[in-house]
């Protein structure tokens, strides 16, 4: 554990300073929130520092070869860094209302435990025991191609993606892309500006939409755009362990 790793204030009375109700509301009108300033500088060049650690990594994915994009991303192996997860730990029980909400909206049955060591129990049952929080690194001429990250059938509607790298210091372009697809409409594209340390909330699959005859489901998908210089790091915390 390098010292940068510990978190300067814990992560807990961070999250209690977010105004939630506003995040649930853009998160229900836009499918995506931004939490401002959720890591600090020193905190995201920690993280950024491990990914040349290899051995806190259990996968290492380069995207060319699967037609993913280009650059690469590694799959954190258990255990995880500890500010990884604690973020994992503490994001979760505050999207969970939200996200049982959004699965009576849309029609679904399974509902989330209120502590994610009892969601990862039950990822476990299933067979999905892989973690999969994730550094992801872009360099110039890198993007990732539109996706959804849902490694099973238990999937967590909500993921987190926060932003390591400094826009305009540390790299150009490269912004962060989502896409709403709309029952036979044209899609919606979404680029929430973001600042190193952003953390930004999104929906995995789809989200509930209030129509004129009941709630209707969009379909989200997210990306990033080329990088056109520097480099670009990202911390991906996504809730749900994979098959
Ligand atoms: O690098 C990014 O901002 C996108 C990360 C991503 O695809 C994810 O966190 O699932
Ligand atoms: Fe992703």
């Amino acid at each position: 554990m390098t010292p940068s790793m510990t978190p300067s204030t814990p992560p807990w009375p961070r999250l209690q300073r977010v105004d939630w109700p506003a995040l649930e509301q853009h998160l229900d009108e836009n499918g995506h929130a931004v939490i401002a300033g959720l890591l600090d500088t020193s905190e995201c060049a920690g993280l950024t520092a491990l990914y040349t650690e290899s051995d806190r990594f259990r996968s290492r994915v380069v995207m060319a070869r699967h037609g993913f994009g280009r650059g690469e991303y590694q799959y954190f192996a258990y255990p995880l860094p500890t500010l990884v997860d604690t973020l994992r730990r503490n994001l979760y029980p505050r999207l969970v209302p939200i996200a049982n909400r959004w699965q009576a909206r849309l029609g679904k049955e399974r509902r989330f435990p209120a502590e994610h060591s009892a969601y990862l129990a039950q990822c476990h049952d299933h067979g999905q025991c892989r973690p999969t929080p994730l550094l992801l690194r872009y360099r110039p001429g890198d993007y990732n191609c539109l996706h959804q990250d849902l490694y099973g059938d238990n999937w967590f509607p909500l993921q987190v993606a926060v932003l390591l790298s400094a826009p305009g210091k540390q790299f150009e372009g490269g912004e962060f892309v989502l896409t709403e697809q709309r029952p036979r409409r044209q899609s919606r594209a979404m680029v929430p500006p973001l600042r190193q340390g952003d953390a930004l909330v999104f929906a995995v699959n789809q989200r509930p939409v209030a129509g004129q005859r009941g709630d209707y489901r969009v379909t989200l998908r997210h990306g990033v755009s080329e990088l056109r210089r520097g480099e670009r790091y990202t911390l991906g915390l996504i809730f749900h362990d994979a098959a």
